[in-house]
């Protein structure tokens, strides 16, 4: 009849996965530690990607990490209030039921009188359906309340992480934050919710136990609370290895689901390159470091619950002992120590609930920090404050780097210096240079992924700070090496260049993307379900998809990464010409090594180590016999050759 502490309801606990270890993971050092302008900069300690073993993130008192969470209850407080109600009403109602036990075993049954059995078993039965009433009410509710709670939580935590820029997700492993959404969230859900209803009905069931064994027999109940703070001192000895244990658990946890997943996402690579032993081996390593932490926290729960359990045969061999001295001197009957014998199997599950309760706060700790290491991470860039940002306009489309120079969060070294130019509207800028140069870091920059850390990036001559970021974004597209595809249709692909586009715009700009003959060949057409890695589409059909895309979101300015890399020479002639059409208006930064492309550009800027070291058309750089020359020579075999070459020229359309 009691109400669980809803925590270890199985109702609720139904979806985790009790025992199983949750990762602690690594490793972002505290947005505190580091300059103002990165706050969430690691220190520069690794490579981008690699994760490291050991957590760094801010440890946390059970207090401390409760406290963060707490106000994510904010909305279904009445309901935890209803909820611990229940639990109060279930308490007394137990409590009641003990009581009227023991009326029955004194008069009843000691007196062997049936007359004396009807009303406390009436009263007995009233009070065992009213406790099964609010225990059914209260566990419902609680799970409703838990549940909420977790909705809440992950979607905060996944709103968050949608904000965080490039450089966290090259410093954390996707294994690593799916488990911290999904197992670390959880665990948060039991210390908050179901820890504070776990604590409500623990301490009232003690606290009426303790009143209705005192009321039995004073003197016994004595002895039973004299042993009683043994259960605290077991389970505040075990507090601290248990966090530790947990963490362990864990980081293990979120290990081995990062490298099912690095495997899987990687599996061309690991069957053409035999590496399917390595793979194994790198699974085995995790999955028995995984192994030793689930063992090391399943032994130490062992040894808690054996623990308490030899407490609580001490405690009982205590009271039998005090009972037997009192029935030697005739203070008592046998009857009434059985009673009270019997009574302890109520009272000690609250008290030894309340020692596990601190071990799951503990325990759950480690996945509170993991949040918050997520959660405490700052997004690169933020909307300007309401009302400061500049109204929105109608944008022309030019595009003007002014100085800028920029530092990648953790980097040792300046990416951009000085980077200035100016692109108008319907041109064509092309910026190339050498790997590493800095070429993708402007389209970072001009997208706003980043905001340099000298000088300005314009629009229309606004720094891309003072506009709303949705504002900006729906004005420059753009289209990065990987061609970016969603989980979904490729009408759904296409479409979400411009949510609510009528089926006719999606089609014509699938026609305009010269994608449309073989998207309309495919038996399910507009209807097939694609994702990054299908293998219904080729890499050049996939790439003029999102130019499709990026057709219908029909912004002004246009950034294009690489837009023929990773194509062979048929697939990547197939996309220059929708491309064109796509450019053609527009304001466009390609960054290319293709040079190739360059002769139909309005500039051209050559980058090296961050510095835009020659900027001129195609013709005139050739003639200048620098860098530019260099590359192009490198490109066609011989610095002498300044002739054009048409294979992907864009050409007129
Ligand atoms: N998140 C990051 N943190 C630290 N350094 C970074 C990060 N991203 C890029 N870099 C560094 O910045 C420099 C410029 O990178 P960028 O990607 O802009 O070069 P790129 O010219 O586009 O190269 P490629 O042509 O090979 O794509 C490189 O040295 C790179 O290692």
């Amino acid at each position: 009849m009691q109400l669980r502490a809803i925590g270890s309801d199985p109702a609720v606990a139904r979806h985790r996965r009790p025992g199983r270890p949750r990762p602690y993971g690594r490793h972002q050092p505290k947005a505190t530690q580091l300059p103002e302008e990165y706050p969430y900069a690691p220190a520069a300690d690794g490579e981008p990607g690699v994760e490291e073993d050991e957590p760094t993130g801010p440890r946390l008192t059970a207090r401390q990490a409760f406290r963060r969470f707490w106000p994510l209850t904010r909305g279904d407080r009445r309901w935890l209030v209803l909820i611990c109600a229940c639990v109060i009403v279930a308490a007394l109602a137990e409590t009641a039921a003990i009581l009227l036990f023991s009326d029955l075993t004194d008069n009843a049954l000691r007196q062997g009188s049936l007359s004396a059995f009807w009303t406390p078993a009436a009263q007995w039965l009233a009070v065992a359906v009213l406790g099964a009433a609010v225990g059914y009410i209260g566990n419902s509710l609680a799970v409703w309340t838990a549940e909420r709670f977790v909705l809440r939580l992950r979607a905060r935590v996944f709103a968050h992480v949608q904000e965080l820029p490039p450089h966290f997700f090259q410093r954390h492993r996707q294994g690593d934050l799916v488990e911290r959404l999904t197992g670390d969230v959880e665990a948060i859900e039991q210390m908050v919710v179901s820890g504070v209803v776990g604590t409500v009905s623990a301490v009232f069931s003690t606290v009426f136990f303790s009143i209705a064994a005192f009321r039995l027999r004073w003197d016994l109940a004595l002895a039973t609370f004299v042993l009683a703070p043994l259960f605290w001192l077991a389970a505040r000895r075990f507090s601290g290895r248990i966090t530790s244990v947990a963490r362990d658990e864990r980081v293990a946890d979120g290990a081995i689901t990062s490298v099912v997943e690095e495997s899987l996402g990687n599996i061309v690579l690991t069957q053409a390159y035999n590496r399917k032993d390595a793979e194994e081996r790198r699974l085995g390593r995790e999955a028995r470091a995984w192994m030793r932490a689930s063992v090391a926290g399943a032994r130490m729960s062992e040894l808690y619950e054996q623990l308490v359990e030899v407490i609580e045969t001490l405690c009982v061999l205590a009271v039998i002992g005090l009972g037997a001295w009192e029935i030697s001197q005739d203070r008592m009957t046998i009857g009434q120590l059985l009673a009270f014998a019997a009574f302890l199997g109520y009272l000690y599950p609250p008290i030894r609930n309340l020692g596990q309760l601190g071990l799951t706060l503990t325990a759950a700790t480690a996945g509170a920090e993991r949040l918050l290491e997520i959660l405490d991470a700052e997004p690169a860039v933020s909307d300007p404050p309401p009302g400061a940002a500049v109204a929105p306009w109608r944008v022309h489309g030019t595009v003007e780097f002014d100085r800028v120079g920029f530092r990648y969060p953790g980097g040792d070294r300046r990416t951009l210096a000085e980077v200035s130019f100016t692109a108008r509207p319907g041109e064509l800028v092309l910026i190339t240079g050498a790997s590493g140069a800095g070429k993708s870091t402007v389209s970072k920059l001009l997208t706003r992924f980043y905001d340099p850390a000298e000088g300005y990036v314009r629009l229309d001559g606004v720094p891309l700070y003072a506009m709303p970021l949705g504002f900006l974004r729906e004005n420059v597209t753009l289209l990065p090496q990987k061609t970016l595809i969603l989980h979904d249709t490729i009408r759904e692909n296409i479409a979400c260049g411009r949510p609510g586009a009528a089926e006719h715009e999606i089609v014509r700009a699938a026609r305009d993307a010269a994608a449309h003959d073989f998207i309309a060949a495919l038996p399910e057409g507009y209807d097939t379900r694609i994702d990054p890695h299908t293998a219904r589409l080729s890499g050049g059909q996939l790439q003029r998809i999102a130019i499709a895309r990026a057709m219908l979101r029909d912004a002004p300015v246009l950034v294009l990464d690489e837009p023929t890399t990773g194509l062979d020479a048929l697939a990547a002639r197939r996309v220059v010409r929708p491309l064109r059409r796509l450019m053609s208006g527009r304001t466009t930064i390609m960054i290319s090594h293709d040079l190739n492309l360059a002769p139909d550009a309005d500039r051209v800027l050559v980058l090296d180590h961050g510095r835009v070291v020659e900027t001129g058309t195609h013709h005139e750089l050739l003639a200048l016999g620098g860098a530019y020359a260099r590359l192009h020579g490198s490109q066609n075999g011989s610095l002498a050759d300044t002739g054009p070459q048409p294979t992907l020229r864009l050409g007129p359309l």
